[in-house]
């Protein structure tokens, strides 16, 4: 067995009920604290401390309304409803923290890039180059109608809109201001050169933006993009952009398959493999022993709302299982939500087919990503395994409670990894890029964002 680091990433959202419908009634659960600058302070003090290399920060603009056609399950059970915006809660955490990036969700459907451009960049100076975005395309027909659309735009349409609007971001980014554009001379009172600050000339089939961007350039310039779609679009999408990816794979099999499928397409697209991290959905269940993780579940079960979990599982696919019976098996069907968590039920791995009740019985813990159950050193035998068999460089790792999943996974099963030498006991690089990759702060010039040069100045 070769010593592979395992990337370790926090999966969050600025919400009482995340991945694990329902938990939020565990009284160890202190994620209904999330509404308080001290909730998140707490948790990025105790993720730093324990060497994870960034939280990952989910968010939707919609609720969740298929299952039954209402959102009064969702909002009932407080399945990633109500729900915050994730971007004011970066300075907080990063204000107690030196080395903890942040991967931050953001839809490219429903906001404008030149806009969201300059938000991008202030955080990335907030945080000294801390800042990764999760470039999604939203899944939500909920969110759509509420912006003013009819309806949700159509899957491969939205990563054609995706594609155009990180065109105009890596000019704002990339391009726009040189390097040595900010002289900030308080002896002459320069605080730019203006010849050093382009237009960008950005007219396309979906935005038009002739200016110029509207910070000044950022640690990072771009922050580290993160992407999380694998349906064929989503992949092809993927490996013209992603430095990250993250997945969500139900078992093993599964997670090999879709990870041979990622890095076949990164490959066809020119990109190296090193240029890629392969992050996997998982939510860690750890007793003292084996016996005492399973009393764990077995609590943890008993607080599941199976209505809340229908009610993201409906928003997730765009499939409503009040119209289904217990017997009855998932088939793949296609429309406009996330196309890759249906494909990872139904044709990825080829030996298994899930019904309704095994449904039920799996998506109250972790949603449809997998759980591993254990001592210690059993979750971190398993973490390893699946990096050997699934091929992936870590984890976004969901909760069952918070801040409780996590500082367990950080006071015993973080020091087993770092034994092994798989997780770094120091931060490497200064910069979130730096610290994943070891190649600098900035995109790598072989990158599409810095190689297919649009702006002519
Ligand atoms: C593991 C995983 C996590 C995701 N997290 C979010 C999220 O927080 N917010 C969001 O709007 N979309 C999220 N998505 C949706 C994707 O980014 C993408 O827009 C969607 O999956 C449709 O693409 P696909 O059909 O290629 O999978 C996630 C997808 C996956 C697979």
């Amino acid at each position: 067995m070769n010593n592979k680091r395992i990337y370790l990433n926090a999966f969050v959202m600025n919400t009482p009920g995340h991945m694990s419908a329902g938990l939020w009634t565990h009284p160890d659960n202190d994620a209904s604290g999330y509404r308080k600058s001290e909730y998140w302070i707490k948790l990025a003090r105790l993720l730093e401390k324990g060497r994870f290399d960034a939280v990952f920060l989910a968010d939707v603009l919609g609720t969740y309304d298929v299952y039954r056609g209402s959102r009064d399950p969702a909002v009932r059970r407080g399945a990633q409803a109500p729900v915050n915006d994730p971007s004011y809660i970066v300075p907080l955490m990063s204000a107690v923290t030196n080395h903890l990036g942040f991967g931050l969700t953001a839809s490219v459907t429903h906001e404008h890039p030149y806009t969201f451009a300059r938000r991008m960049t202030t955080l990335d100076h907030l945080t000294n180059g801390r800042v990764g975005w999760n470039i999604v395309t939203s899944y939500l027909n909920s969110a759509a109608v509420n912006i003013g659309l009819d309806k949700q735009i159509g899957h491969d349409e939205r990563y054609d809109i995706a594609q155009e609007y990180l065109e105009v971001c890596y000019k704002l980014w990339e391009e726009s201001w040189e390097e040595d554009a900010v002289v900030a001379d308080k002896e002459t009172g320069i605080y730019a050169n203006p010849e050093k600050v382009h237009d960008i000339h950005h007219e396309g089939k979906y935005y038009k933006v002739p200016g110029a961007h509207l910070s000044e350039p950022s640690p990072q310039r771009t922050p580290v993009l993160f992407q999380a779609g694998a349906s064929p679009r989503g992949r092809e999408f993927a490996s013209k952009n992603a430095e990250l990816v993250f997945i969500n794979a139900p078992s093993i099999e599964a997670g090999r398959e879709t990870v041979k499928r990622l890095r076949a397409d990164f490959e066809k697209n020119g990109r190296k493999p090193e240029d890629i991290k392969i992050l996997t959905m998982l939510t860690p269940i750890i007793g003292e022993t084996e016996e005492s993780a399973h009393q764990k579940l077995e609590e943890f079960k008993k607080h599941i709302s199976h209505e809340g979990a229908f009610a993201l599982f409906g928003g997730w696919t765009g499939i409503d299982l009040s119209e289904f019976d217990d017997d009855d098996v998932l088939t793949y069907v296609e429309n406009d939500s996330m196309r890759s968590v249906i494909e990872v039920l139904t044709r990825v791995d080829p030996d298994k087919q899930w019904t309704i009740k095994e449904l039920r019985d799996f998506i109250g813990i972790g949603g449809i990503s997998a759980y591993v159950v254990g001592s210690p050193e059993q979750v971190a035998d398993e973490l390893e395994q699946w990096m050997e068999e699934a091929g992936v460089d870590g984890f976004n790792l969901a909760h069952t409670t918070s801040p409780g999943t996590f500082k367990e996974f950080i006071e015993h099963v973080v020091p087993i990894l770092q034994e092994r030498g798989r997780v770094p006991k120091e931060y490497e690089g200064a910069t979130l890029r730096d610290n994943l990759f070891g190649q600098g702060d900035r995109l790598p010039e072989d990158h599409p964002g810095k190689s297919t040069r649009k702006v002519r100045f």
